[in-house]
This record gives structure tokens, sequence and C-alpha cells, in this order.
């Protein structure tokens, strides 16, 4: 960190003045004229550089840029000092500091490769094991429940970073997961989350996995007690509990006190962060579905990515390149979402997860120093898996206002090739097409070829797509543990590279608490009317409306 705003930087400078000289000379269809090896000049391929194979191809020649443009942008990234912060967290020293904390979720997937000086980094191994020892005993049946019967379900409660990773990598691998045991997800304080899940859960063989970092957050410890009280309205001694609920925290104080057996506890630190915890043990329930073997080769798959961001020079370092490209729309462009596509129904949840990983980590408006920025920040992060996102919002991408940037993502074969792989080719044609229809469009001249004469005038102008929208395409082989790890990884790595350059702290969430406070306040006068005090006349008349319906 330099300690000045993004904007004060030289390369940022040149950039302004480069896009507004060269914005009218980026067309896409003029780019891929004048360079016919655009595709090898603007395309790398990922070779895992460690643990098991994984490969992917990111083609980023769609990209309204050219190699000077890429070069500035890099200097950015060099005059912000990216690679010296990289190094500083990779070393553990205490990058998130408005907490005074390490950012090391690098080091629950290091596996002893490289050494670290904070407490905890050496028991990552042990808790793996208990992780592994635990999975093993649920899934193969010796770990029983109150009546002698084995594991058929598991309930995980926790919300945002305990939630949304073990949601979206076990949806991911589903592929991968063992067929009789069943996994729920609670996390909405709404009651009917917890309650409609317990209609389908039998407290005889149902595991509740409690997922709370700070083991303090009130969705997830008003889901659990409800949860308890379910189970015991079955179990009735309070001894079994420890055969049906687990915990997953930093906080052993607050665990032990819920009635989770010290034993039952898996472990992680505070230098872990909500929304890079689905590494830690808070990954429990995706080591329970897919059993942990496969869990570890998530583990590693993400650790190549790691030592690819650590090493690779800035030309060829994939969440680089993904974070100069997300800048460049974001902040001289002024873009203001970002879209993820996976054309991958395993990947249906991940844009939902990386708007946590994203929003959380870059939805700041001051610098690590206290300064406003003067610049825009993280971007609106949203998308939907590919083809149903193109039968809802894509009309707005090709022909509406905005201008939406936009990552494709798509395995090249699939773990289910049914009617011989018809579906795929179908799938995966959309996913060639589209980023294709967004670059190059359809001229007017286009349109009236197509139509011939005789048309109206309005009828022309509406079917012409006008083209020259950016993406980014990353395809891969197939979609196994270990390309699902390197792919979050490298977002993760985008993430942090965009908030280096911004001169903001990616790690903290400040900006989530204000409406925790508050809702506290207001939970103690939802009582009678005469309760209500200390609002404005709106929040106190929606109060009022309520109180007339209120129930017990
Ligand atoms: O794991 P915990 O402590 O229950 O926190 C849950 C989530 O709440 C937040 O603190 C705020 O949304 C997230 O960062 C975190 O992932």
């Amino acid at each position: 960190m330099s300690g000045k705003l993004a904007s004060e930087y030289a390369a940022w400078k040149k950039l302004e003045e480069i896009h507004a000289s060269e914005q009218s000379r980026l067309v896409l269809r003029e780019l891929f004229a004048q360079d016919p090896a655009r595709f090898a000049h603007f395309s790398t391929e990922y070779t895992s550089p460690s643990g098991p194979d994984v490969t992917f191809l990111l083609d980023y020649s769609k990209n309204l840029v050219t190699q000077p443009i890429l070069d500035t942008l890099l200097a950015l990234v060099r005059e912000a000092d990216v690679e010296r912060v990289r190094d500083s967290m990779f070393a553990g020293e205490h990058i998130n500091t408005s907490e005074d904390r390490a950012v090391l979720h690098v080091a629950l997937r290091n596996f002893g490769d490289f050494k670290i000086a904070e407490a905890g980094t050496d028991d990552v191994s042990a808790v793996l094991e208990h992780m592994k020892v635990f999975s093993n005993a649920v899934r193969s049946g010796a770990w029983k429940g109150y009546t002698g019967k084995s594991i058929d379900t598991i309930v995980n409660i926790g919300i945002g970073g305990s939630d949304l990773g073990p949601v979206m990598v076990t949806e991911a691998l589903k592929h991968y997961s063992k067929r009789d045991l069943t996994a729920h997800f609670v996390s909405n304080i709404d009651g009917t989350h917890i309650a409609e899940t317990l209609k389908l859960c039998n407290p005889e063989s149902t595991l509740f996995i409690i997922a709370s970092k700070t083991f303090t957050t009130q969705e997830t410890i008003t889901n659990a007690e409800s949860a308890r009280d379910w189970f015991l309205a079955s179990a009735a001694d309070k001894a079994h509990v420890a055969k049906h609920f687990v915990a997953l925290s930093t906080n052993t104080a607050a665990v032990t006190s819920f009635g989770i057996a010290k034993e039952n506890m898996f472990q992680f630190w505070d230098w872990v962060g909500g929304r890079y915890s689905l590494w830690s043990a808070i990954g429990l329930s995706i080591a329970l579905v897919i059993g942990y073997d496969n869990f570890e080769e998530l583990l590693k798959g993400a650790h190549g990515m790691d030592q690819h961001f650590l090493k690779t020079p800035l030309e060829k370092n994939l969440p680089v390149i993904l974070a100069i490209l997300g800048i460049w729309y974001n902040d001289f462009y002024g873009a203001q979402t970002h879209a993820l596509l996976p054309y991958d129904q395993y990947l249906h949840k991940f844009a939902d997860y990386f708007q946590q990983g994203d929003m959380e980590s870059n939805g700041k408006t001051v610098t690590k120093g206290g300064q406003r920025v003067n610049y825009q920040t993280g971007p609106i992060l949203w998308g939907a898996a590919g083809t149903n996102g193109q039968h809802s919002f894509y009309q707005l991408v090709h022909q509406g206002t905005k201008l939406i940037p936009a990552d494709f993502l798509a395995p090249a074969t699939t773990h289910n090739p049914i009617a011989n792989s018809k579906h795929h080719r179908i799938l995966l044609s959309n996913f060639f097409a589209q980023p294709e229809a967004l670059a190059f469009g359809k001229t007017e001249e286009e349109v009236r070829k197509e139509l011939g004469p005789g048309q109206s005038e309005a009828l022309y102008k509406s079917k012409v797509f006008e083209g020259n929208k950016p993406s980014n395409s990353l395809i891969f082989p197939k979609l196994t543990p270990a390309t699902l790890g390197a792919l979050i990884a490298m977002y993760e790595h985008k993430i942090f590279v965009q908030g280096v350059v911004w001169g903001i702290n990616s790690f903290d969430q400040m900006g989530v608490e204000l409406g925790k406070v508050l809702a506290k306040n207001i939970l103690a006068q939802l009582g009678t009317p005469e309760d209500v005090k200390g609002h404005d006349s709106s929040t106190t008349g929606l109060i009022h409306y309520y109180q007339k319906y209120r129930q017990e």
C-alpha cells in the first residue's frame, strides 16, 4: 500500500488520457481485423504449477484493450505495489489493518509448502486430520446417532461466508457426492428456512453443523437453538446433543456454552476471513458430501493457483489480468456491474458466492489511510447459469444502454453426457455464441440485407446489435474438485489485486454492522406502540402497522 489514492498514480492519469483519446477507436470488429493473431496475443493457458493437474484457457481477446493499454494497466499494478502487498499477505503480515489481522486463507491450502509466522498456521494439518477422521466416520456409518442409527442427513447452519462457500461447492461438485447422505443448508433467520428443513429430517439420523466464525451471529445462533430444541423434543436427554451437533468456529467458549462438546468443535483462526473460509473447518460439510479426499483435491487446486499468483510475471498472471480488465471498465468506462456467467448447471451458485466474495471485500469508500476515494471501487457482481440467463436478462446485456463486462465459464466436457452429449454441445454452442454476439453485434447494414427492403425503419433499427461489449471466456476440460479450487482462488486473488490498487481494505466488513445494531434496537421495541421510540416517521409507521398483526 502506497498511501496514495489510486487516482494519484501516474499510470492512472495516463489511463484517463488514453481512454479519452482512444475510446472511439477501441472497436472489437476493427481490433480483430487489424490483428489476425489477436486471440494468440490475448489468451493464456493455465497449467497448475503444483498438485493435481489443472488446466484451463483464459481468452481475454474480446476486451476493449490494446497492448499499450494493458501495459499501462500493469504499470498501475506496479505503482500500487501489488507484488509487495501480495508477498506480505503470504508472509502473514497484518494487512487487514483495521482489525489488525493477518489474511491467511492461503495458509489453509499450503500443505507445508511455505512457512508462515502466525499463530495457528502450524495447526492447520491437525484440523484437516480431525475433519478427515470425522467425515470418514460419518460417511462410513461408523458415527452413530443417539438411537444407534447412522447419519443420513446433515444440516449446515451458518450465514454469509459460513454458508455460501459450502453451498456453492457442494452444488458444484454434486457429481462427487455421496448420494445416501442428504445435505441441507439453513442460513436465513426467517423461521421458514429452518422449519421447512426440519420437516425433511429425522432427529435420530441428522447431524447439525453449526458454522460460525464468531459464534455470535444472531441468525446462526437462533437457528441453532431452534434446531437443538427440535432435536431435544425427541431425544430428551441433553447428553445426546454430542452425537448430533458439531461446531465450526474460532470461539471455543461460546461453542461449549451452547452445549457442544469441545472434541466436536473444529477450530479455525481469526486470520481466516468469513468469505474466504470454505478452505477451513467451515468446509466440513463439503468434506462430508464429497469425501475428504476430494476436499483435499479442492484445496490443492487452490494451492496451485496461489503458487501461480505468487510466482508468475504480471503479464501472464491470471488474477492480475482479470483484475486490470475489471479496473479498466469500472474506473475508466464507468461500468457499474460485472457478470459471472457459468455455462455449467453445477456452477449455478458461483455468482451468488462471489457476490459476497467481491462486494463484501471491495464495497468500500475509504482507503486504508482513511481518505475518501474519488473513483469507483468494487463492482456490483451478479450472474446466473447459462442458458437460463439468456432467456431472462441477456436482452439488456445485448441491447440495453449499460455496459456490462462479463466472464463466461464452461467445461469442455460434462459429467452428464446424456443423449451422446447433445445437451452439452448445445450448451457450448451458446457459450461460444454469446461472447461473439456481444463483441461483434449486427450492423444496420447487415440487418437491412437480412430483412430485405420494405420493412419499417423502426424494425431495422430494433434489430441492430451495437456489439463492442467486452467479455472474458474461460474454458476448462472438466469441473473437477481441483479445477474448482483453482477457479475460486483465481477470483479471490483478482479481488485482492483490485483492492490493493484502489487502496482499500478488502478484508474487513464494517458496512454490515449498522443494520445489525439498528435491528437489535428495534427488536426490543416491537412489543407495543408505546415502545417504539427514536425513529423517523416512516420507520415508526411501518412498525405500528406490523404491531396490528403481531404474533406470539
Ligand atoms: O461466521 P460468522 O461469524 O457467523 O459470520 C457470518 C458472516 O457475517 C459477516 O460477518 C457479515 O455478513 C460475514 O463476513 C460472515 O461471513
